[in-house]
């Protein structure tokens, strides 16, 4: 397997009212293609700061990003944004879906604002007929976002997070405001979606959540504390024994 993110010596500060926020403090990690791995630790340690940075949604203070043989800070703002909006994918919380347009309309919107003209219009919009199958929201395509369940409006984010075909999805909190059967759900494609390639990056508080990950990350003050490898999950797998396992190491992290 190879590295697609390369991340050496990151540092995230940030000034309020001259005091600085040292939030990252030499960083280093690497996800190689087709991993899944999740970022836990406690509140305030920086874990979004993290996602953000290591995504080129927010700048870094000092250090390197590689992604895929590109340093994501020597890049133009203008570079940056068709990486994200080409080879990226992002799932959050607080879903930034456009209102006054329907489900459907908010899924193809990226590949439409896309210039790499990979695919023709048919394309784009059979993929989205597909996305909305697999994750099970046909029947609210034509919906406005105000007129489906959470759990909905988080599918479709992630229908969104892939219409472009990204090589990874970033997602913070992509359970954080749904329901135990919502999150399962939400889970489950997640890890399918990894299954069939695409890496996953995620920040969660939830041991559920995290231990269907590979690999869990553990930041505390800004710094990658330690990690556990869990291994690939699959459906058939005892669930509770990795669980177990996570939390275990947890509480000797003093979680
Ligand atoms: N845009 C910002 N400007 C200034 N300070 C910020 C900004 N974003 C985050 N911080 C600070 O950086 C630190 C880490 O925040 P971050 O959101 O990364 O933590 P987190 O681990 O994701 O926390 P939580 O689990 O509570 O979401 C906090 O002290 C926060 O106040």
């Amino acid at each position: 397997m190879s590295e697609m993110l390369k991340v050496k010596n990151l540092c995230k500060t940030y000034i309020i009212n001259k005091r600085q926020n040292n939030v990252l403090r030499n960083v280093n990690f690497e996800i190689e293609q087709g991993e899944m791995v999740a970022i836990m630790g406690p509140s305030g340690s920086g874990k979004t700061t993290l996602l953000y940075t290591v995504s080129g949604m927010d700048t870094i203070t000092a250090g390197n990003v590689d992604f895929f043989g590109k340093e994501l800070s020597e890049l133009s703002d203008g570079d940056v944004s068709n990486v994200r909006l080409n080879e990226m994918g992002f799932v959050f919380q607080q879903m930034y879906m456009l209102k006054n347009l329907t489900i459907y309309d908010n899924i193809i919107l990226p590949a439409y604002q896309s210039k790499e003209g990979k695919y023709t219009r048919k394309e784009i919009n059979d993929y989205a007929v597909e996305l909305m199958h697999k994750l099970a929201i046909s029947e609210v395509a034509d919906n406005d976002i105000n007129e489906v369940s959470g759990g909905q409006l988080q599918r479709a984010c992630i229908c969104r997070s892939l219409i472009n075909r990204p090589r990874i999805i970033f997602a913070d909190e992509p359970t954080g405001a749904l329901n135990q059967q919502s999150s399962k759900e939400v889970m489950k494609i997640l890890n399918q979606i990894n299954e069939e390639g695409t890496s996953v990056m995620l920040v969660t508080h939830d041991k559920k959540v995290a231990a269907k990950c590979e690999r869990i990350l553990y930041i505390e003050d800004g710094n990658i504390r330690d990690e556990i490898n869990l291994g690939k999950y699959t459906e058939s797998e005892d669930r509770r024994e990795r669980e177990k396992k996570l939390s275990n190491w947890l509480m000797e992290l003093g979680w």
